[in-house]
């Protein structure tokens, strides 16, 4: 078997129905290779969970097929377990248990020889910055500790391959920014294949060597950051006129610059063509005798990817978490 068939994912006309459900994964097509980290991001519903259930074995699909460390996942499911990790979004933690126990019950699930599972466990929750609150009981740990735990839990057999289902959804910034951390340097140290899942651009944008975009189960823009964001190509202007009767005026002011693209409610926004500048723009309304109320330059982000792609923005889910862990 390659290198790249055994520690990469390849997803081959995937398609799950629900009964009297949507088409919530609708025939996806994607390639993960060994050590990369693939990002697979869009909104509330997309099909995201869906997909890596389906990938971790823990829902069959209802069409298509794909390997996961070289083995199939309809076919050789226990092979797959074997090779994968998996933190999901309902992550399995018994509030009464602390977290070294939690480190011990998986060693011992994992097979890690009984000499060793104690080592084991402790190198990991170093590793994820929970060795002081390894012994307090999981239900007093923040939302962050436990996305942490559940990462060391998942790490116990060295996966080759691991999912992260919306690893950071509701952790602050900071809890946000460690996992990252320890996220990037499984890929880089270990060479660990990562398929995370994410609503959240900026993630996708720091931490992924792809990005998958998925939209109503079908994927609709896929590349690095980097092409996704070059083949917007030039940054947007969007002007909210101070009188909202006067936003159609605003707009063919600013159709001279550029073709249109989806802004607010009472603003108006395009997609400026090379050469054109804001100065101009500002000069254009002021000789047409528009007064705006705000003028914003967007260079383009991962956002506009997904706007371009889908005529939709993409809305951060909340913070929960309010304090640093
Ligand atoms: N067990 C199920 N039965 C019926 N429909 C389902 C089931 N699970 C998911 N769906 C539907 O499938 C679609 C995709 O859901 P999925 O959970 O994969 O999306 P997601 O991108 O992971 O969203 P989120 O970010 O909210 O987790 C949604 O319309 C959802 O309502």
């Amino acid at each position: 078997m390659s290198l790249a068939a055994s520690a990469g994912i390849e997803v081959e006309g995937l398609v799950r129905e629900f009964k009297n459900g949507p088409r919530a994964v609708d025939g996806i097509h994607l390639r993960v290779a060994p050590g990369e980290i693939y990002g697979f991001l869009g909104p509330n519903g997309a099909g995201k969970s869906t997909t890596v259930l389906m990938l971790t074995t823990l829902l069959p699909p209802t069409d298509g097929t794909a390997r996961v460390a070289g083995h199939d996942i309809r076919r050789e499911g226990a092979a797959v377990r074997a090779a994968i990790g998996a933190a999901l979004q309902e992550a399995a933690l018994d509030p009464l248990l602390t977290g070294q126990d939690h480190m011990r019950l998986q060693t011992t699930l994992q097979g890690i020889p009984k000499g060793e599972r104690r080592a084991r466990g402790d190198e990991l929750l170093e590793r994820v910055g929970l060795m002081d609150a390894a012994d307090r009981k999981v239900g007093g740990y923040s939302g962050g500790m436990k996305r942490r735990l559940d990462l060391a839990l998942a790490l116990v057999h060295r996966p080759r391959v691991l999912f992260l289902d919306e690893p950071t959804t509701g952790l602050d910034p900071s809890s946000r920014a460690d996992l990252w951390d320890e996220v990037a340097r499984l890929a880089r140290e270990d060479g660990t294949t990562v398929f995370l899942t994410t609503q959240y651009l900026e993630e996708a944008d720091v931490l992924a060597d792809r990005v998958g975009i998925i939209d109503k189960g079908g994927i609709v823009a896929e590349g690095t950051p980097e092409a996704l964001k070059a083949e917007i190509g030039r940054p947007s202007v969007e002007a909210t006129p101070a009188d909202r009767a006067d936003r159609d005026a605003v707009a063919g002011v600013l159709s001279r610059f550029g073709s249109a693209v989806p802004a607010p409610p009472g603003a108006a926004a395009v997609r400026l063509e090379s050469g054109e500048n804001l100065a101009e723009v500002v000069r254009a309304l002021d000789a047409a005798d528009l007064a705006v109320a705000d003028l914003q330059l967007h260079q383009p982000s991962l956002d506009d990817v997904f706007l371009a792609k889908t005529g939709r923005k993409l809305d951060p889910p909340a913070s929960e978490e309010p304090a640093a862990v």
